[in-house]
């Protein structure tokens, strides 16, 4: 699904870490931890198509056009835009060709699976954080994209958010597409994933994560 060969990013002439060279299968579920700063963030744009890359050859092989989401951080999103709950979730369907039943079934769902359909009418100035990241999710998840990028996905949501997404990211996998999950707590996606991609400006390295803990650029528990 991905494949990139002494890749490198970041702010033009300023790479944020040594080439990077991996293989990631369709259907993987995977990890990118690192400092902040470290990059982690602009390897989701590179990857989602948002950002070129300063060098490298980079492979992104998905059967539909568009077939990659990415889920951004929220502290960019205008939360005053005049838009209700409802409108942002159905977003997610721009490119949709499906009949207009299907699709207004398919975000019912999609409000439901989150556990925001009273939110619906909402406007988004009145979310709070958590139900703001759940509506985000919807929406990515109406995409239906092969690719799933997700940028702390965790962040504002509260436990039984939490356990909802790691549901869903677990189905979507399972469902053959890939996923890579941007987290700074190595030990809370320890029982959540199998691999990780740490970065850091001394070099990349791709392992499962329990051989990651002991890596000399991340002490971080
Ligand atoms: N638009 C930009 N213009 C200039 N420099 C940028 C821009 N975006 C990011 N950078 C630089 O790239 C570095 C990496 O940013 P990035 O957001 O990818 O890091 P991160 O690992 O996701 O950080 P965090 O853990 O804090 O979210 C930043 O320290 C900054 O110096």
């Amino acid at each position: 699904m991905i494949r990139c060969h002494a890749l490198q990013w970041g702010p033009a002439g300023r790479p944020l870490t040594p080439p990077l060279s991996l293989e990631l299968a369709a259907g993987s579920l995977t990890g990118i931890i690192g400092h902040n700063g470290c990059g982690k963030s602009s390897l989701l744009k590179v990857l989602a198509g948002l950002q070129p890359p300063l060098s490298g050859r980079l492979e992104v092989r998905c059967q539909r056009p568009g077939g990659s989401a990415l889920l951004p951080q929220q502290q960019g999103f205008d939360r005053q835009f005049p838009l209700r709950l409802r409108e942002l979730v159905a977003s997610g369907l721009w490119r949709s060709q499906q009949p207009r039943a299907t699709r207004q079934r398919q975000l019912e769902q999609a409000l439901a699976q989150w556990q925001i359909s009273a939110l619906a009418e909402q406007p988004l100035a009145e979310l709070s954080g958590g139900q703001l990241q759940r509506a985000l999710l919807a929406r990515l998840e109406l995409c239906d994209a092969e690719l799933l990028l997700l940028d702390e996905p965790e962040a504002a949501l509260d436990a039984d958010g939490q356990t909802l997404l790691w549901q869903r990211v677990h189905a979507w996998q399972a469902q053959g597409r890939t996923v890579l999950v941007v987290s700074h707590g190595l030990s809370h996606l320890s029982t959540r994933l199998d691999n990780a991609l740490l970065l850091s400006a001394h070099g990349c390295v791709y392992a499962p994560l329990n051989q990651l803990r002991s890596q000399p650029h991340y002490q971080v528990a």
